[in-house]
């Protein structure tokens, strides 16, 4: 539903893409003549994330659309939390299937632009987003099903790893796991941490180390995913899941979740201004800049 209301935000969220949306969403709205800047709601209707929601099944489809390659920019990891926060407060809602709009790609992970070239106030803006997206993921109450549609590397990993089950489409062309060593960089605790809670420390350990890449059977054999399916039966997989996992009550399987999720959250909870000291210094090294900038360029030519 298209929204034309004229809003007043409190100018200093004017500052920052990120904060604007934010307080839009969050709903930081003055009242007429309280000093304000005026704009237009329309502005913040959701481009880059679709939501589909079906309230007689008690169901949304989130689909990420940021062509060609999802790749998780700042205005993306935005939406997505904008769009994930509407849902959760939505009573109609109960359960959330994640999928990508983007032919044979699920996500890109990290936009490497946000993260090559830029200035450190910049690189903690973009930080601060990635904990966001993953902590409110993370922890959501809601039941979340990744449907895995394409190539799911890195930070597109992260976001299947955050949900409650993944599916994935049975082509070996797609793959999924955290690459970070394949491009120089490190993979952050709570990366680790989610994929260790995932698929144990000794197949983390190789898995993080080599940077694998795994091919969706070898996906399902090392636990990285849950179920394989013929690419066309993706989505009714995930929702046939969602149903079922949605037929346990509420109450029980949240708190079950939050016991099950809440220590791994809490150690980036307790030390997040930290974590963006580290990743602000560690992607402002030379031979860091050097490593991403030399694997964007090996990504261009691959097509040359
Ligand atoms: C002392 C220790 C301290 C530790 C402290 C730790 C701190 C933290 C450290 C930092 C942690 C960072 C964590 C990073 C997580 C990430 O997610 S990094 C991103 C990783 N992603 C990838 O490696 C995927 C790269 N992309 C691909 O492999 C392929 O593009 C694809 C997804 C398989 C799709 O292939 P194809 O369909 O053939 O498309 P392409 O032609 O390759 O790409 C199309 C255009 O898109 C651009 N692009 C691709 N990926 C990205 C990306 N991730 N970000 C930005 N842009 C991307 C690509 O360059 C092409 O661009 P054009 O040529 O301009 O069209």
């Amino acid at each position: 539903m298209a929204l034309t209301a004229v809003i007043r935000v409190p100018s200093r969220a004017l500052l920052r893409p990120w904060a604007r949306l934010r307080d839009a969403a969050l709903g930081w709205i003055e009242p007429a003549g309280g000093g304000g800047v005026e704009v237009s709601a329309q502005r913040f209707a959701s481009q880059k994330v679709l939501v589909e929601p079906d309230p007689a099944a008690g169901v949304a489809v989130m689909k990420f659309k940021n062509p060609p390659v999802n790749s998780l920019s700042l205005e993306l990891l935005t939406e997505l939390v904008i769009s994930l926060e509407k849902l959760e407060n939505d009573k109609t809602v109960r359960g959330v299937v994640l999928t990508s709009d983007c032919p044979g790609i699920f996500s890109a992970g990290l936009d490497l632009t946000e993260m090559c070239g830029r200035n450190p106030a910049h690189y903690a803006e973009y930080w601060k987003a990635v904990q966001e997206m993953w902590l409110r993921l993370y922890l959501s109450n809601l039941v979340l099903v990744a449907a895995i549609n394409g190539a799911s590397p890195a930070g597109g990993c992260l976001i299947a790893l955050t949900c409650d089950y993944r599916v994935m489409a049975d082509n070996p062309k797609y793959c999924i796991g955290l690459n970070e060593t394949l491009l120089g960089i490190v993979a952050p605790f709570w990366f680790k941490d989610n994929l260790v809670n995932t698929i144990g420390h000794r197949a983390s350990e190789r898995a993080l180390q080599l940077g694998l890449l795994f091919p969706p059977t070898e996906a399902l054999q090392v636990g990285m995913v849950d179920k394989v399916v013929p690419k066309d039966q993706v989505q009714s997989t995930a929702l046939s899941v969602l149903a079922q996992w949605m037929a346990i009550p509420d109450h029980a399987r949240q708190l079950t979740k939050n016991m099950m999720r809440k220590p791994t959250a809490d150690r980036l909870l307790k030390q997040r201004d930290a974590d963006i000291q580290n990743f602000v210094s560690f992607i402002s090294r030379d031979s860091i800049q050097k490593s991403l900038q030399m694997y964007l360029e090996k990504l261009k030519q691959k097509k040359g």
